[in-house]
């Protein structure tokens, strides 16, 4: 009996890691190479604060005497949490705000390397390469839990608990957030979401579930080893997390006990050749999945409840007709301008922006009127996105200034000019793939609770009310770009045009009033061009102010109350859309005639 129930408290260890770096790895989409080491400075700290002091242990401190602080285990397992949280934070910060990809698998890697280095010479604090013995097991009353029939209860208490902390997270609005990251960070951004907090928490919590598990490791296990804590046990860890489904904790559960069952079964196979064994197994079944199935065994959305159909993604049950709609979006969206009233809301004052010895925008200054479609066009490379994206704070310009209702706003960043109104979509559109165009809208709305940790933990059911009209005004923005009956759909499932309406109902999302598009039609089929026309006139009947780079003369004629032409990054031309095309060189220009 104790030889299955101690399997199995390796197994819960190692579900709680895999499930912890989920968090991280699937949700947020950031890969760490160094799980096992805030698992080990968990560790570490329960140990040395548990351990009997020097007067306890006789009063002589003598080279290699373990003692620590006496501590009871609540309070040195909550500590062991807070370090290992605090840790992450510390590599995190540098991580999350300047390296990406295949960069952050490396300076995670480069980390695990140096700390686990750390934890065999610090003899002081961690006992060195042999670690620390003697550690006092966790005592329920009288009872000190030394057998594994007895601590598998708590093990599989903490999984639980594990469990729904990542899962509770992973699927509420911060869990959103953070697939919107993982999948377009730059878009996250563009509709108001800093995107650098939630990255942050999401490294933190997911270490200090890891720290947490480590200090409960050290009670069962009674000692602590550096080596315990090496890159092949954070590569264990992946390794479960990528077989088991990125993105599914049902997954990892399946990840973990399918690869936790395999070292006490090599065991009885191969004796003490198991790890390296094992070892390559895990490689060998990660390539194989790589190649194979590289969502992992569980797709992201694939579990329990998808099967009983609990949670399946079900159409909306009522679908807003266009004019509900429109009355309930209403009464977020700006003033809507009566003729003859209009004002600047957008003035660009001799913006210039050089690529080494290309001039890209060559000092373009036009005023974008509230309330007005207008158009920026011009030849290919005239400039017209490299504009957009100085207006956003993407690019910062050589020269120039933005202002936006007076304000100087050159140069901030796109997540702050949404706060003051002003938002843009993307040539390339940039919608999240993975997530469903409900969800993907809903990424717009502005000032969510739901997507606050704290308010998810203080005020669950604040924020599950809030999570509602979160979900209908994402749902009254798709029913006014006439989409609303796919808004259950991912956004992989639906055509490019029905993508490029999505896009433009999360800007909608975000009550900006002023609104950048970038070639909104490009790629889309004719049908589907249409219903992108209709989707701007509605922006227009609510009062926004829309800019739009685009192509097509017919879409720009339909739509543009006034345009301004562009030649080699200078403003050449500006007024109605048939002025400037009946005049013949622009025309020319234009159509490269
Ligand atoms: N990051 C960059 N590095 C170097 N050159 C760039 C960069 N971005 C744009 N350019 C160059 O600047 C010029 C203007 O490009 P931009 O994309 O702004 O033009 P555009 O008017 O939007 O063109 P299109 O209509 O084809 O999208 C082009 O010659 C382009 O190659």
């Amino acid at each position: 009996m104790s030889y299955y129930a101690d399997i199995a408290i390796s197994i819960l260890i190692l579900m709680t890691l895999g499930v912890s770096l989920n968090l991280l790895l699937g949700y947020a989409g950031r890969v760490s190479m160094a799980h096992a080491i805030f698992f080990g400075i968990g560790g570490f700290t329960a140990a040395r604060l548990t351990l009997p002091t020097v007067e306890e242990l006789g009063g002589v401190a003598t080279a290699g005497l373990q003692t620590g602080f006496s501590w009871h285990w609540v309070p040195a397992l909550l500590v062991a949490v807070v370090v290992a949280a605090v840790a992450a934070l510390v590599i995190s910060i540098p991580a999350v705000r300047l390296v990406r990809g295949e960069y952050l698998i490396l300076l995670t890697l480069a980390f695990q390397l140096v700390a686990n280095q750390l934890m065999g010479v610090l003899d002081k604090v961690t006992g060195g390469p042999y670690g620390l013995s003697g550690i006092p097991p966790i005592q329920l009353g009288s009872t000190p839990l030394i057998l594994p029939e007895q601590f598998i209860w708590v093990m599989l208490a903490a999984a639980v608990v594990a469990i729904v902390i990542c899962w509770g997270l992973g699927e509420s609005p911060f869990g959103r957030l953070l697939k919107g990251i993982r999948e377009h960070e730059s878009a996250v951004a563009s509709v108001g979401k800093n995107p650098v907090v939630p990255e942050l928490l999401a490294f933190s919590i997911s270490a200090a579930i890891a720290g947490g598990v480590g200090a409960l490791a050290a009670f069962y296990y009674g000692s602590v080893v550096p080596s315990n804590y090496s890159l092949t046990y954070s590569i264990f860890i992946v390794s479960v997390v990528v077989l088991g489904g990125i993105g599914n904790l049902s997954g990892t559960v399946v990840g973990a006990i399918a690869l936790g069952l395999l070292e006490p079964f090599l065991r009885e196979y191969v004796g003490d050749e198991a790890i390296p064994w094992q070892t390559v197994i895990y490689g060998a079944a990660l390539v194989v999945m790589m190649r194979l199935r590289p969502e992992g065994l569980l797709p992201e959305g694939f579990g329990p409840g998808r099967l009983l159909n609990w949670r399946g993604r079900k159409a909306p049950k009522v679908v807003p007709t266009e004019e509900e709609a429109l009355a309930r979006l209403s009464q977020d969206a700006p003033e809507v301008v009566t003729e003859g009233e209009a004002e600047p809301i957008v003035q660009v004052l001799d913006l210039k922006k050089s690529f080494g010895g290309l001039k890209a925008v060559a000092g373009a200054t036009f005023e974008l009127e509230r309330g007005k479609v207008t158009a920026l066009i011009g030849p290919n490379g005239a400039g017209k996105t490299t504009i957009f994206n100085m207006i956003c704070g993407t690019l910062r310009a050589d020269e120039g200034r933005v202002f936006l209702r007076g304000e100087d706003v050159t140069g901030k960043p796109a997540y702050q000019l949404v706060r003051k109104g002003l938002a843009r979509s993307f040539q390339d559109v940039r919608v999240c793939q993975r997530l469903t165009a409900l969800n993907n809208v809903a990424l717009g709305v502005q000032n969510q609770p739901g997507e606050r940790v704290s308010r998810l933990v203080l005020r669950p059911f604040a924020t599950r009310t809030a999570e509602k009209r979160v979900r209908q005004k994402a749902l009254d923005c798709l029913a006014l770009l006439g989409i609303a009956d796919r808004a259950h759909l991912r956004v992989s499932e639906l055509s490019y045009g029905d993508q490029k309406l999505v896009a433009i109902a999360r800007l909608l999302a975000t009550d900006c009033d002023v609104l950048l598009l970038d070639e909104p039609t490009s790629g889309v089929d004719p049908a589907s061009v249409e219903k992108v026309i209709d989707g701007i006139a509605r922006l227009r009947t609510l009062g926004h102010t829309v800019c739009l780079v685009e192509h097509s003369v017919h879409f720009v004629q339909r739509l543009a109350d006034r345009a301004v032409f562009l030649d080699q990054g200078a403003v050449i031309a500006q007024g109605t859309v048939d002025e400037l095309m009946n005049r013949r060189e622009l025309a020319e220009l234009y159509f490269g005639t």
